[in-house]
């Protein structure tokens, strides 16, 4: 078996790593635990990556990394991970970008009560120094102050909806979103970043990149009330270090809270001297809770990546995904995987790949046949296909993409359709996403059918005569195969289809045993 590497290059779970050591297909490397310097000796064999912030994914790493196809942050900002050196390089690059929302949030609320409530202080005290003076530490109140929120996405909001609970007047700067996704919530919006000078706490949950480093630094703490109290939980640098350090000396900065450093790790960073800070090593994202979760992701989705099935939140996508709205991103990811379960059952050499959108989908047709050639050609080219590189490689195997789009579907809100023609004839599919990311089968070859695309199946098309589910349930059974679902649809013709989700990969063996049966016209195994 042709395996592919699967490198973890930082600690993640071990739910995950349980997850690639028992896939049989993956060589597992664990890598977490070794220098730098040697991972790059490592990394010449991954097939996908794994990484977490304290892995910098810069030119040294891909220049080494020369087998590379996808690589994934286990976790939200990937301001250390060069995604146009991915880019130029066709390897896809991914991040899991929610599992750790909750944790970043408590840890922000954590660092926030921290400060208002002088812990540094008083913990030091009577931990360190055994002196029980009540009259020393008396804090402030969340209740009743006002809170600014930067960034409102994932993480900000909800810290905004926590704050709220703690009865705080709390107002929200992020020019990238609708109003409406605040004050929907009862939130105050600005876009004036002087209402967030102005509050008594500032918090700050944007990404970072060019326009947010140093977005605090000495002006806008001049423009601050005496005594405000910040908190960083978010990346070093989007708060200028130099300025903190100064004005948390001076005392216009009563106190800080932060979980992030420019320079990591920080062991001997100058805001660990002063005495009116209170800091983590960047443990954001560190409970056991999303770490699990995060871990399970990561690793699922690099199982997945390294198959060339799907690219869950990539972030080098070959379209511009701001442009794309959220309810067609189910699609792409549907669309590559329905292209590689119909290349499978479709056993021979392919001539077209014909992608049909419709509803409000066809607007991007474009951008869902680059991913069902992904989805075929990793099944019938034997090359390394993602979605930089699929179009150009369909093109030179004279494989003809055709596209269609309408704006009727009957019935379904959107729909997506792939016909596949190959030497031996045309195959069909066609797939729908139900509420925000329900993925479902809903036809194979004109049979009407609800699947979804996920899991060891067989499919079969059987003359419709009674017996034949007893039989094939009979032959499953003598090879120690559980079926965990049977759809069948009854076509014209007394010709019917079934899939059959099972938990154990079909042999040969049982394909033909299948095929031998009298009402069997054809039989496929497929994964997803
Ligand atoms: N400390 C940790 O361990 C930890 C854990 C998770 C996430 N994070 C970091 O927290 C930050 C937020 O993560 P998230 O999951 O909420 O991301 P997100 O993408 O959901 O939200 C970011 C928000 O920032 C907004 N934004 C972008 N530029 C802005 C600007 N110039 N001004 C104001 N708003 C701007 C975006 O519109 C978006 O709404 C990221 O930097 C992430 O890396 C840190
Ligand atoms: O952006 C993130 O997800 C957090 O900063 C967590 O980073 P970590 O995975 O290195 O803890």
């Amino acid at each position: 078996m042709n395996k592919n590497t699967i490198v973890v290059c930082d600690h993640i779970h071990e739910a995950g790593l349980n997850i690639l050591q028992n896939t049989e297909d993956i060589n597992y490397v664990y890598a977490a635990d070794i220098d730098k310097t040697k991972l790059l000796d490592i990394i010449k064999d991954a097939d996908v990556a794994i990484t977490r912030s304290s892995t910098d994914v810069d030119e040294k790493f891909l220049n080494a990394a020369t087998n590379l196809k996808a690589i994934i942050r286990a976790g939200v900002g990937y301001d250390n991970v060069d995604i146009d050196g991915c880019s130029k390089r066709g390897i896809i690059a991914m991040n899991v970008p929610t599992a750790n929302t909750i944790a970043a949030v408590e840890l922000t609320m954590a660092h926030m009560l921290s400060c208002m409530r002088k812990f540094p202080y008083a913990h030091n005290q009577l931990k360190n120094d055994r002196v029980w003076k009540r009259e020393d530490w008396y804090g402030n109140e969340l209740y009743g102050k006002k809170l600014g929120v930067i960034g409102f996405g994932n993480i900000g909001h909800r810290v905004a909806l926590r704050a709220k609970g703690f009865e705080m007047d709390v107002i929200a700067y992020d020019p990238y979103i609708p109003s409406t996704k605040a004050t929907d919530l009862g939130i105050k919006y600005t876009t004036n970043f002087d209402d967030i000078l102005a509050c008594d706490i500032i918090t700050i949950h944007t990404p970072k990149n060019k326009e947010t480093i140093d977005m605090i630094s000495f002006d806008e703490i001049k423009k601050m009330k005496d005594g405000v109290v910040l908190i960083n939980c978010a990346r070093g640098g989007l708060y200028n270090e130099e300025a903190l350090v100064e004005n948390l000396k001076s005392g216009k900065i009563a106190m800080a809270g932060i979980d992030v450093f420019k320079k990591e790790p920080a062991t001997s960073h100058p805001l660990l001297d002063l005495p009116n800070v209170t800091v983590t090593a960047h443990l954001g994202a560190n409970t056991k809770e999303s770490q699990r979760e995060i871990s399970v992701q990561s690793a699922n989705n690099a199982i997945e990546s390294a198959r060339g099935i799907a690219y869950p939140n990539a972030l080098n996508l070959p379209i511009d995904e701001s442009k794309i709205p959220s309810f067609v991103k189910p699609y792409i990811e549907l669309t590559q995987k329905m292209a590689f379960l119909l290349a499978q059952i479709s056993k021979s050499e392919i001539r077209a790949i014909e992608v049909n959108a419709e509803g409000e989908l066809g607007d991007f047709v474009d951008s869902l046949q680059t991913f069902a050639s992904v989805g075929v050609l990793n099944v019938s080219s034997g090359l390394s296909v993602n979605y930089v590189n699929a179009n150009f490689i369909a093109k030179e195997k004279g494989i003809d993409l055709v596209t269609k789009s309408s704006s009727n579907c009957n019935g379904y809100k959107n729909k997506v359709t792939i016909k596949i023609t190959t030497s031996k004839g045309v195959k069909t599919i066609s797939g729908t996403v139900f509420g925000d990311e329900v993925q479902r089968v809903i036809d194979f070859d004109g049979f009407a059918i609800d699947i979804e695309p996920k899991g060891k199946m067989i499919i079969m098309r059987n003359k419709d005569i009674p017996g034949v589910i007893g039989k094939v349930g009979n032959i499953l059974g003598n090879h120690g195969i559980n079926i965990s679902d049977f759809r069948l649809s009854r076509g014209k013709d007394g010709i019917a289809l079934a899939v059959i989700l099972i938990d154990e990969k079909a042999s040969s063996k049982v394909i033909a045993e299948l095929e031998s049966l009298e009402a069997s016209i054809a039989i496929a195994y497929a994964e997803i």
